[in-house]
């Protein structure tokens, strides 16, 4: 099974969790286009969306999902989303799509979290891939000089802007053993904008894509 079916079958396993009437919450990235295939066949019954970045705003309009704001829309029972990595705690990194400021606000908002990843993002300690970390532009240098105290390579991902007007820095050669800790640490640095590390708030249920999963 492709990586690609993987992540179709993660992402319409997560269509049993949208129930009537709700409000979803749509994260970002290839896993989570694919719940966007599937949700549009449930666009009559749902309220609307609320969308993570622009990419999935775009994605959820052209099949006709109404995306409302996260502001007025009231609760926010689901949360579906993808991540670069999940442990055995259902901690994560994402932001590898660069959304994760706006990721983390609806997770945080969401009463159920429901992350859906191929198998190849299943580790045991979190930290292989690069954990992604949005800066203001003007604190980049400080920010990264105080990652490699931490013991982290921070490398800017040079041209890329965020949804919010930010910059990004991937942190090589973590070994993530107490990620709820790290995040509270990295967050605190000033001119972070947002750490993407999913810990203090972790996945409440992971949907791996499989073939018994079909
Ligand atoms: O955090 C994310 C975007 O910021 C994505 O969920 C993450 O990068 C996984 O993407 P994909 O589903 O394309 O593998």
């Amino acid at each position: 099974m492709t990586k690609d079916e993987e992540k179709r079958i993660a992402g319409r396993a997560a269509l049993r969790y949208v129930e009537d009437g709700m409000v979803v919450g749509v994260g970002t990235g290839s896993t989570v286009a694919h719940f966007i295939d599937a949700l549009a066949e449930r666009k009559h019954l749902i309220e609307g969306a609320v969308s993570s970045s622009e990419q999935s705003t775009r994605l959820l309009k052209e099949r006709g999902i109404a995306v409302l704001d996260l502001n007025s829309a009231g609760d926010i029972p689901l949360y579906v989303d993808g991540a670069d990595e999940c442990d055995a705690h259902r901690c994560l990194i994402k932001g590898g799509g660069g959304a994760l400021t706006r990721e983390k606000i609806i997770a945080a908002v969401a009463k159920t979290f429901v992350c859906i990843i191929d198998a190849g993002k299943r580790v045991d300690v979190l930290g292989r891939f690069p954990l992604p970390v949005e800066v203001i532009p003007m604190a980049r240098s400080y920010v990264a000089r105080e990652i490699v105290k931490r013991g982290g390579q921070p490398v800017w991902r040079d041209g890329v802007v965020t949804d919010n007007g930010n910059w990004i820095l991937d942190v090589h050669h973590l070994r993530i053993t107490q990620p709820v800790e790290l995040e509270r640490d990295l967050n605190q640095i000033a001119g972070v904008v947002t750490v993407g590390l999913f810990a203090q708030r972790p996945a409440d249920i992971v949907l791996i894509g499989s073939e018994e999963m079909r």
